[in-house]
């Protein structure tokens, strides 16, 4: 009988064609997610009884799932944040866990600029603005000469650096493990948290959701931001409180914010943030290029094949 892959990332075959066609080649079944969403307990507790791998979304894998998949061995997730899995509770039970670090990151350090370029230029109004016949005039900020704060200075982090520095802007960046190299390549000043809370006029969110990330940016931070900056957030919605963005933004304690993650996803249509038009609002889709997908891809095909083979996975994370 042929060993299972089971891909809860959506779009797989039409994004991922040749991932998809080497996980078939070397003699594996390939089994969608067909929701177009996200999976539930309930959704995968009827699949993963008989998978050998998982090519995995943002979906929650823990203990409650592990236990009903003893022929799982390999969870390649489609992407970076593995917030959405329980990495110890995955090692207890045999199953190597590998992410695609630095394999997103430039979608998602273009997209970070997008934002940042959508937000100061009010790119989004504009056009809303010249569709309705209007031909308003918004005035923006040029990027050329901001102080930028990363928060968080890994893959993302660094290849944001990269871009910003185009623009000719002084870029700090403030991280737990911080990557003096790095820095001074880029020609980036590690700092404090604080520094950059109060000194950027452009903030830009790189962390993962942790304990220790959960509402970094709450109520005492909007405060001791400039009243001009804006905050972008494209690392994961809890390590904003939203609501203590969306007060900061009506009450234009901060100037604007570019978020493509929210507390909750799928956002609902009556998320307040919606209402207001000093925000640019994506539906996180930061890392989504044809190019990323078709390399995180083949990364999370390879690793299957790469446990299967007895070897050990890129990036793997519970040793
Ligand atoms: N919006 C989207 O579609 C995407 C979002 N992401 C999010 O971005 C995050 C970052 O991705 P990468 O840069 O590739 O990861 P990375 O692992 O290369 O960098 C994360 C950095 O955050 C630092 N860090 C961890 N905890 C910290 C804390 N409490 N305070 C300060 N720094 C801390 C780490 O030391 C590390 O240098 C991911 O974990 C994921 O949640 C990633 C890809 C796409
Ligand atoms: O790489 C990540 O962490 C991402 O957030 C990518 O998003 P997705 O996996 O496409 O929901």
């Amino acid at each position: 009988m042929k060993k299972k892959v089971l891909v809860t990332a959506t779009n797989y075959s039409r994004l991922c064609a040749g991932a998809k066609a080497l996980l078939e080649k070397e003699g594996f079944e390939v089994i969608e997610n067909t929701f177009g969403r996200p999976m539930t307990f309930e959704e995968l507790k009827d699949k993963v009884g008989d998978v050998y791998g998982v090519v995995a979304g943002v979906d929650t894998w823990n203990e409650d799932v592990f236990k009903l998949a003893p022929n799982l061995k390999v969870i390649g997730r489609f992407g970076i944040g593995v917030d959405n899995i329980d990495l110890e509770a995955a090692k207890k039970y045999g199953i190597k866990v590998m992410n695609a670090r630095a394999i997103n990151s430039d979608s998602v350090a273009e997209c970070t600029v997008g934002l940042i370029l959508a937000v100061l230029r009010n790119l989004v109004n504009l056009d809303k603005s010249t569709r309705a016949g209007k031909w308003e005039r918004y005035v923006g900020y040029t990027i050329r000469g901001k102080k930028i704060g990363l928060v968080g200075f890994g893959a993302i982090a660094q290849y944001t650096a990269k871009i910003l520095g185009a623009f000719e802007t002084e870029i700090f960046a403030y991280d737990v493990y911080p990557n003096h190299a790095a820095a001074k390549k880029l020609g980036v000043t590690m700092t404090d948290l604080d520094t950059i809370i109060k000194q950027s006029d452009i903030i830009t969110l790189h962390v993962p959701c942790t304990p220790e990330t959960t509402k970094l940016f709450s109520k005492k931070e909007f405060e001791m931001m400039k009243a001009s900056a804006v905050i972008i957030n494209v690392a994961r919605g809890p390590v904003i409180d939203e609501n203590a963005l969306y007060d900061a933004l009506k009450t234009h304690k901060i100037a604007g914010a570019g978020i493509d993650v929210y507390e909750v996803e799928p956002a609902a249509a009556a998320n307040p943030l919606f209402e207001l038009d000093n925000v640019v609002c994506l539906p996180h889709s930061a890392a989504e290029t044809y190019e990323t997908y078709e390399a995180v891809g083949m990364a999370t095909a390879q690793a299957i094949l790469d446990v299967m083979n007895g070897r050990d996975p890129i990036n793997w994370l519970n040793k």
